[in-house]
């Protein structure tokens, strides 16, 4: 399952984020894990079911009216402050952590109101601008450190006379996520001397920075919106990086009182429609939330979940089916799995997501949509239904 890790300052919102996205409704509570531990959850991304181009909404668990929620794993990697490469604060733990991330949100309070250090102050006294880089920046020295402590041995290989650097740095870098194919890209980006023993500091830095940025995307959450100088969130939305307005205590609160009725709902709403059970301090509270919403496009909870995945990880959705007329499994289930891919992953792709064993057993593929056959190099789409015909 991929993994996104929030990340962020003490006091950003990083729990109350993970707590609203992380909270199982009536629907998905028999996903078996949502719970793995107190950090680490099952979360959704939310996309447009194929059901909705059927006459008829389809009958999956996930699927609330022709919105799909597809699960990911998501991560609460507990406050990081500068000099965490340092061991500052909980430092290298919680970078150890990121390690295991797809891709990273980073949970900025944008309404000033979170000192450097994560200490609360009041609200604007903060420049929630210098929040944004440290996070790239402690992982950059971090990996930098891995890279540094590990040279000697790249030197020590690069006297064998089958000494090739791609394999020797994408042996040392796969333990952070890093696939040879990211680190032969890096190489060839990087202006590095042939013999490591000549590498200076600067060369081993800029390794660590490149590789970091390519395994390591990052999408900022610019938090607690509802209570943010406007100005602060527009001149984040400025920066030359993918920013999301969020509340996330607003997230937090519409799932609450969807869950006891209270309001229609469903994550990743641009807006929500209150019940007529709500009292009058309820109800004024929901309309502001409304109002903030309006003015950002919703909570920015699910957004953001959404962008890391299929903006910066650029995935697709695709959904196997066993019985491509009906888009249904054996049991007759309408469109029971969704299975996030790369984009440009093919059926042989979705076929191995299905099932891992399936080895050469593949056969073909047909597009239950068209109903025609595809080959093994079609490039699936977002939102395909895919039969996959093999001999087991
Ligand atoms: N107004 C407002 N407050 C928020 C929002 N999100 C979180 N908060 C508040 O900010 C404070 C810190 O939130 P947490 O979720 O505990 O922050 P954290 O980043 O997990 O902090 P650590 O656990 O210390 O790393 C709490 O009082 C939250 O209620 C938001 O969207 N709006």
């Amino acid at each position: 399952m991929l993994s996104i890790a929030l990340a962020g300052k003490p006091n950003a919102g990083k729990s109350t984020f993970y707590t609203a996205a992380t909270m199982a409704d009536v629907d998905v509570a028999n996903y078996p894990f949502t719970t793995i531990d107190a950090n680490r959850g099952v979360s959704y991304v939310r996309t447009d079911c194929p059901c909705l181009e059927r006459d008829e909404r389809c009958n999956a668990d996930n699927c609330e009216d022709g919105k799909r929620y597809v699960p990911i794993e998501l991560l609460d990697v507990a406050g990081l402050v500068p000099g965490a490469h340092e061991g500052k604060g909980l430092g290298n733990q919680f970078l150890d952590e990121l390690t295991n991330a797809d891709v990273i949100v980073n949970v900025v309070d944008a309404s000033g109101g979170t000192n450097a250090k994560g200490e609360p102050v009041d609200i604007g006294e903060h420049d929630p601008l210098e929040d944004i880089d440290f996070i790239e920046e402690e992982m950059d020295l971090w990996l930098a450190g891995i890279v540094d402590r590990n040279w000697e041995s790249v030197e020590r290989k690069s006297r064998s006379p089958d000494f090739d650097i791609d394999d020797v740095l994408a042996d040392m870098l796969s333990g952070f996520g890093a696939s040879p194919k990211q680190i032969a890209t890096v190489l060839r980006e990087l202006d590095y001397p042939e013999d490591p023993i000549q590498w200076e500091d600067a060369h081993r830095e800029e390794l660590a920075r490149l590789v970091r940025e390519r395994t390591k995307p990052i999408v900022v959450a610019a938090n607690k919106i509802d209570v943010a100088p406007e100005e602060n969130v527009e001149r984040l939305l400025e920066l030359d990086k993918p920013v999301i307005p969020t509340t996330a205590e607003g997230e937090l609160a519409l799932r609450r009182a969807a869950d006891n009725g209270l309001v229609d709902y469903d994550p990743g709403d641009e807006t929500l429609e209150i019940g007529d059970d709500v009292n009058d301090a309820q109800r004024e509270a929901l309309e502001d939330l409304r109002e903030t919403m309006a003015e950002w496009d919703g909570t920015g909870v699910q957004g953001a979940l959404n962008h890391a995945v299929y903006d910066l990880l650029e995935h697709i959705t695709a959904y196997p089916v066993e019985d491509a007329a009906k888009w249904s499994d054996g049991s007759g289930n309408i469109l029971p799995d969704a299975h996030l891919l790369p984009d440009g992953s093919t059926p042989v792709d979705l076929a191995y997501a299905v099932h891992s064993d399936i080895g050469d057993g593949y056969l073909h593929a047909v597009n239950a949509k068209s109903n025609r056959e595809v080959g093994e190099n079609y490039e699936l789409e977002e939102g395909d239904v895919i039969k996959i015909v093999s001999t087991n």
